[in-house]
């Protein structure tokens, strides 16, 4: 048997040999996360320079044509949106977009969530004589833009699953007769690929020569490469293809190098006029948070930040995994003496349109959702305690926002599981995986590489 003196001797140096193999281990570590960032920013880079090729080869560019010049219809553009938008001053590239929208050009607009992307296909919907069709992936995103114009007095409908067999007569008619007053149509993807009727009646609009305008509204949702495919959205094609005289504008807050090539292939837009606005929102903040495993602390972590951060009633948004998990943490949350309700693709219709409303009239605090809630609400105030993913819905009012992250190694496996047999699924996991884990990067940096942007201050 050893002494006890010599097992003790072992016992330290397996101790220093352990501390030493934790050295070697976080030095690895770091060196392994630098190469991830530089693996990731070369291939952005890679996608970058594909991309430029292709803009000189497509003739699609920024800088041929001046779109800050002096038009035709300048005074009646300031007009309308002065006196029915209410807006005294264009926001970085509304103007020029609005300018090549008018020209009757194809137009593509990347522009941060909040930029102010409606407005560019709104006002020329507003001056060019017709109808303009409007795309759009989702019904609660559809009723808070009919809402909204509504509001400014602008006649806008939507076609949706949900209109009344009146509204629809009235639609039909306008369609096909030019009767009634309707400037901008809403429809969802659907319509599209799947509705004949709408098609017959869409096309005698266009051969009446009513046809203005059509918007493509998150249209990042064509391409396998975007973060939310939809396959109605591939068939859109058709459009431009049907009326090709009509100008084609498709608008999305995100699209990667790539996406932008797939998209203009994929709406045949070809030689469209190309607005990309920096992927920088200056005034989020984002956060990341360890995730406890323990899920009653989580709850109380996210009641402390809203009471502590938002003691004035500020709209939020937690983002949630699952339908089930939307519900439950929206019931926790109350129970902590918050006022909050879940939204989910589960409930029937008008129940989310209650809650939507509530929401959007400030009373409902926090709406507890699955990214279904996720795309296109206007509501301009608040924090958002939410998932990177999303990040879009907060401070589009310009004001300061909170984007709050929670995070476990352990829910990795799960998410891998979901994302598995999306195109780039695990490789954008895994980016946000490190976008987490990194504690030496600016957060902000990460999502500048994504987009293959220049460093910002
Ligand atoms: N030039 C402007 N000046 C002031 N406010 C503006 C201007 N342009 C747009 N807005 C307002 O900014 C808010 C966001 O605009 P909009 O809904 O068009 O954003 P978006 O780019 O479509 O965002 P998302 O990608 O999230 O849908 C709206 O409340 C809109 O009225």
């Amino acid at each position: 048997m050893e002494s006890q003196e010599t097992l003790l001797e072992e016992l330290l140096n397996v101790e220093v040999e352990i501390q030493d193999v934790e050295e070697q281990i976080k030095t690895l570590l770091e060196r392994q996360e630098r190469l991830y960032d530089r693996k990731s920013e070369l291939k952005a880079l890679l996608e970058a320079t594909k991309g430029s090729v292709h803009q000189v080869k497509d003739g699609t560019s920024t800088t041929v044509e001046n779109w800050s010049g002096s038009f035709a219809w300048d005074s009646e553009v300031d007009n309308v949106r002065f006196n029915v938008f209410g807006i005294s001053t264009y926001r970085a590239n509304q103007r020029e977009i609005i300018n090549a929208v008018m020209s009757g050009r194809d137009v593509m607009v990347i522009m941060a969530a909040g930029g102010g992307k409606s407005l560019c296909y709104q006002l020329p919907a507003l001056l060019r004589n017709g109808i303009a069709l409007v795309v759009s992936p989702l019904l609660s995103l559809i009723q808070d833009q009919v809402m909204g114009l509504a509001a400014l007095g602008i006649s806008a409908n939507m076609l949706t699953s949900t209109t009344s067999k009146d509204e629809e007569k009235f639609i039909y008619k306008a369609l096909e007769k030019g009767d009634g007053d309707l400037k901008i149509l809403y429809v969802t993807p659907e319509k599209i690929s799947k509705s004949k009727r709408f098609m017959s009646k869409l096309e005698k609009c266009h051969n009446a020569g009513r046809l203005s305008l059509i918007s493509i509204d998150e249209a990042h949702c064509c391409s396998q490469w975007g973060h939310d495919f939809r396959p109605d959205y591939k068939n859109l094609g058709i459009l431009k293809t049907q009326f090709p005289s009509v100008p084609v504008i498709a608008l999305t807050a995100t699209a990667t190098q790539k996406v932008q090539n797939d998209l203009m292939e994929m709406l045949h837009i070809p030689r469209c006029v190309k607005f990309v606005s920096t992927v920088n929102r200056p005034n989020l903040f984002y956060m990341v948070q360890e995730k406890s495993s323990v899920g009653k602390v989580v709850i109380d972590e996210i009641a402390e930040f809203i009471q502590e951060f938002y003691p004035n009633n500020e709209s939020g948004i937690v983002y949630c995994f699952s339908r089930k998990e939307c519900e439950q943490v929206a019931k926790e949350l109350r129970a902590r003496g918050i006022s909050a309700n879940y939204y989910h693709a589960d409930m029937d219709v008008n129940a989310r349109e209650k809650v939507h409303t509530w929401w959007s009239k400030n009373k409902l605090q926090v709406i507890v959702g699955t990214v279904a809630f996720g795309m296109g609400i206007n509501k301009p105030d608040g924090l958002s305690s939410i998932t990177a993913w999303e990040s879009g819905r907060a401070g589009r009012d310009g004001l300061p926002s909170q984007c709050l992250l929670y995070f476990r190694p352990a829910d990795v496996p799960r998410q891998s599981s979901m994302v598995f047999y999306e195109n780039s699924g695990l490789q954008n996991l895994y980016d946000i995986v490190r976008y987490c884990q990194s504690r030496r990067q600016c957060r902000r940096s990460s999502i500048f590489r994504h987009f293959a942007e220049p460093l910002q201050d």
